[in-house]
């Protein structure tokens, strides 16, 4: 099969599909790769280094998208990326469909099939392509947020982990899952009161048993997240439930209750966002104040690092790579455990049941 790896043009991204190791496991097993020219400098990828590795060099996207079956990714395809794809062609990416009615229309136009990471299932119900990414989002999200307090940009002014004799910042966590608790244990690690709210009480308790003393955890319902709200200095929006809109757990009205130059981190943003106040920013310009409140909303946060985050995000995606490249999709799909859950669109049908239900289309299985 002929595997094709553009550069990303999503602003402010570093991150590449695939690393020049994958590149040699393509290659030996038969597959032709192309990488568009320079496409893992942002990541200090060099094109000799895929070219040793038996990749082609290919000097435009276009060409990519002319020649390749399967095209593999990072970000969503931006609106530039669009007239580009192929009919039949299969994309395999992050999408994050439910957040945008216009990505999910134009793939649908394309006639390609996309294959999207964030709603791949593992054999225990977890999300392994999305993981590592809300691993490094998770703990990123706390040097984030210590950064946004500082008063020169535009927070209250308040350390992280307090000194002797002055209190540490209290950072609320919206959502236990992975992006959760990576926080959670960032922010422990900087002498932060921090609390988790979750819905999942089982999840709770496991958090409860590993975390240290400087974590407690909560029953997410609206009465505790006000309360929350009430004392924190940082908030981490961390929610999902796959495929949907992230739920709205704080509304505009609610900042009115926040202290001002609060910091708000709403990872969850790739999904729509769990503050009714949060619009996707980047990291050009992350925030943006409203009531008082500092948001930082970065739909691609583990593209700033870059190098990380691609070799973290290749751990996991290149194995259903090389599958789908051997199998092709249709006898991957009926032999490898989860490659089912991750078609979300198939020659124009929604084949993902929360992403029908977002947009009130209809529903066809794969
Ligand atoms: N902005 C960015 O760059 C990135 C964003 N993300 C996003 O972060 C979000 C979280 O991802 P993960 O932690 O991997 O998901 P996860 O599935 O591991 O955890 C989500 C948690 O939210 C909980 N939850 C659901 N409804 C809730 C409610 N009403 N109140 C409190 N908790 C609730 C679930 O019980 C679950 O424990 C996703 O939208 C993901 O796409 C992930 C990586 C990067
Ligand atoms: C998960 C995601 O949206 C990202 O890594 O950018
Ligand atoms: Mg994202």
């Amino acid at each position: 099969m002929i595997v094709g790896v553009p550069r990303e043009v999503k602003l402010d991204e570093y991150r590449v599909a695939m690393i020049p190791a994958g590149v040699e496991e393509l290659t030996r097993a038969g597959h032709h790769v192309l990488i568009e020219q320079d496409a893992g400098l942002g990541s200090g990828l060099f094109n000799e280094e895929y070219a040793e590795n038996g990749a082609e060099i290919v000097a435009t996207a276009r060409e990519i998208y002319e020649r390749a079956e399967l095209i593999v990714k990072v970000k969503e395809p931006q609106p530039a990326e669009w007239e580009l794809l192929q009919p039949g062609q299969m994309l395999f990416t992050y999408f994050h469909f439910a957040a945008s009615e216009d990505l999910t229309a134009a793939m649908q136009k394309a006639g390609i099939t996309a294959i999207a990471y964030e709603t791949l299932k593992g054999t225990k119900g977890d999300l392994p392509l999305l993981t590592p990414m809300s691993e490094v989002a998770g703990r990123m999200s706390i040097q984030q947020g210590a950064k946004y307090l500082e008063r020169p940009q535009d927070g209250r002014g308040i350390l992280l982990g307090g000194v002797p004799g002055v209190a540490p910042a209290h950072i609320a966590i919206l959502g236990g899952g992975v992006v959760g608790k990576n926080a959670a244990q960032i922010a422990a690690g900087f002498q932060a009161d921090v609390c988790i709210l979750d819905i999942n009480v089982d999840r709770l308790r496991y958090l409860e048993d590993i975390m240290p003393p400087n974590v407690n955890t909560l029953y997410s319902d609206r009465h505790n997240i006000r309360e929350q709200l009430q004392r924190a200095d940082l908030v981490i929006g961390a929610v999902l439930i796959p495929g949907a809109k992230a739920p709205k757990l704080v509304l505009e009205e609610d900042l009115n209750m926040m202290k001002p130059r609060a910091v708000i981190i709403d990872v969850a943003i790739d999904q729509g966002g769990c503050f009714e106040t949060s619009r996707p920013t980047t990291h050009s310009q992350p925030t943006f104040i409203i009531n008082e409140i500092v948001h930082y909303c970065v739909a691609n946060m583990p593209g700033a690092v870059g190098r990380t985050s691609t070799y973290a995000l290749n751990n996991v995606t290149f194995p259903y790579v090389l599958q789908i490249a051997n199998l092709g999709l249709a006898k991957a799909a009926t032999r490898i455990p989860g490659i089912v859950s991750a078609i979300n669109i198939h020659k124009g049908k929604i084949t993902n049941q929360a992403v029908a239900e977002t947009f009130g289309m209809e529903f066809v299985s794969f």
